[in-house]
């Protein structure tokens, strides 16, 4: 599986790693050599894609040395341009507070040859670490650019199987994780059909944090699947090795036939500088969490901020409940969600799924009505709502148990209420939806935020009355 949460920087989707053609592109000699590379200058050529180029600059008052990853074949070679060094380069310029005209490195400008660089020297010419009190180890063994850095100190133990760049963005994280709920409110257990779960052993109520934790293992998507299988394989033992016992055990003790095995069926998906279309993908793996199984009406939500992941109750749960949350889309339908779950190779045993034919034709009712309200609340060429329409999908959601879902529904009906110039319900809604989000996306989410704004004085709101306008 691959959950996720988004935030500033980081956006996830519940995309399935297993659904991933995997191509192994490099051979083996190649990958090979560049584990525990010990040359600073090879000659060029020898090293393959484990070449560097690099250029100086300056942002703001220091002067940095920037270096490339040899990641596109047409950076350095003999007829080779740095069209794509470029555009590294300028996310590094923006990475450190540059703009395209504020300071004055001249991309592209002063690219040397390229030369194959060892682990020591990438480590040199990277930034400096965040903080001397970090106890980051690496860039060590790097492959293709992609080198393994540890804090064994940090959370009980980190290991990312990622680039210098990526790893210097986490690295910057405050990973401040408080545990969650203490003593944790569950309990884990054989479930029927699913193997091991999360079982509440009291009342949980809604809104309260269950676990919070920093990953074990974040791996960059595109090198694990770029790689040979010996050579992931090979990344994956020496992340592991350089953790605390425990921590290692936790991770092993994950279902999954190998390591690879392991982080598919457990880990969560996240991206880093971008969304799921420009951002790079990554997978963590977050051992406790991944006790969680999966049901398409969860009622347990997740957010991932800045690689620390945060489980929350969605609704009020019984003692004896178990604890779920949705590995896939919850508004699809459920021969498509089936699908999906069967694309991660196992068959759905959620009562949804498992439950009588009728529940689930009238919950794939629903979702289609729920749909069909959200293209018309959505409109504004044609007036197909009234003022209550928010209302009816916001009951739909809560009817289908998207406890997960309420805060954009909520905010939906109280834009719509503002939009009619219905004062009193658009605040009310308004509340509910600022509720809502401050558990699906934290209290100081600009979403909750927003909504805030709008309950405190709807007639100041962009969208007062502006339903009521096009009317006329
Ligand atoms: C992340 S693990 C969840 C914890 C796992 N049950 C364990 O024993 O460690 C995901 C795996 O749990 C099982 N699983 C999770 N949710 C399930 C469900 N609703 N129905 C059947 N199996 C499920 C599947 O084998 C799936 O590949």
């Amino acid at each position: 599986m691959a959950f996720n949460n988004s935030n500033r920087r980081i956006f996830a989707t519940l995309i399935a790693l297993a659904t991933y053609t995997f191509t192994f592109a490099f051979g083996a000699t190649d990958s090979a050599h560049m584990l525990g590379g010990q040359d600073d200058e090879q000659p060029e050529g020898v090293c393959g894609r484990n070449c560097y180029s690099s250029a100086s600059g300056r942002v703001g008052q220091g002067v940095i040395d920037i270096f490339f990853l040899e990641a596109h074949p047409n950076i350095g070679g003999p007829n080779g341009t740095h069209g794509e060094a470029k555009q590294e380069y300028q996310e590094w310029h923006y990475l450190l507070g540059g703009n395209d005209k504020g300071s004055n490195i001249a991309a592209g400008a002063n690219l040397r040859t390229p030369a194959c660089a060892s682990p020591d020297f990438i480590r040199r010419v990277t930034l400096p670490p965040v903080s001397p009190s970090a106890q980051w180890t690496g860039p060590e063994h790097c492959v293709n650019g992609t080198c393994i850095f540890t804090n064994a100190a940090q959370s009980g133990g980190i290991s990312l199987i990622v680039s210098p760049q990526h790893a210097h963005i986490i690295q910057s994280y405050a990973f401040d994780v408080d545990g969650g709920a203490y003593p944790p409110p569950f309990y884990t257990e054989e479930i029927d059909g699913k193997g091991i779960g999360l079982r509440a052993n009291r009342s949980i109520a809604k809104g309260e944090v269950l676990m919070t934790r920093a990953p074990t293992l974040v791996a960059q998507t595109e090198a694990l699947v770029e790689w040979e299988v010996a050579v992931r394989d090979m990344m994956y033992d020496m992340a592991m090795a350089r953790l605390p016992k425990d921590r290692r055990d936790a991770f092993l003790a994950q279902m999954g036939r190998d390591m690879h095995d392991k982080i598919n069926t457990n880990s969560f998906q996240f991206f880093i500088l971008g969304t799921e279309e420009g951002g790079t993908r990554h997978l963590a793996a977050y051992p406790d969490i991944a006790r969680l199984n999966h049901d398409c009406r969860p009622n347990v939500h997740y957010r991932i901020t800045d690689t620390v992941i945060t489980t929350i109750a969605a609704r009020d749960i019984q003692r004896g409940e178990e604890l779920t949350v949705s590995y896939t889309d919850v508004f699809l339908p459920s021969r498509e969600r089936k699908e999906r779950i069967q694309n991660w190779g196992f068959e759905c045993a959620c009562a949804l799924c498992q439950g009588p034919k009728n529940e689930t034709r009238a919950s794939d009712k629903r979702l289609r009505r729920i749909e069909k309200l959200k293209a018309d609340l959505n409109n504004f060429q044609e007036m197909k709502v009234t003022a209550e329409t928010g209302v009816e999908y916001a009951a739909l959601h809560e009817e289908e148990g998207l406890y997960a879902h309420l805060g954009s529904a909520y905010t939906r009906a109280a834009l719509n209420f503002a939009l009619f110039g219905d004062e009193e319900r658009s605040r009310e809604y308004a509340w509910k939806a600022a509720e809502a989000l401050s558990i699906e996306k934290g209290p100081e989410s600009g979403d909750a935020q927003a909504m805030r704004g709008l309950a405190e004085d709807p007639r100041a709101h962009w969208t007062w009355g502006k339903r009521r306008q096009l009317e006329k």
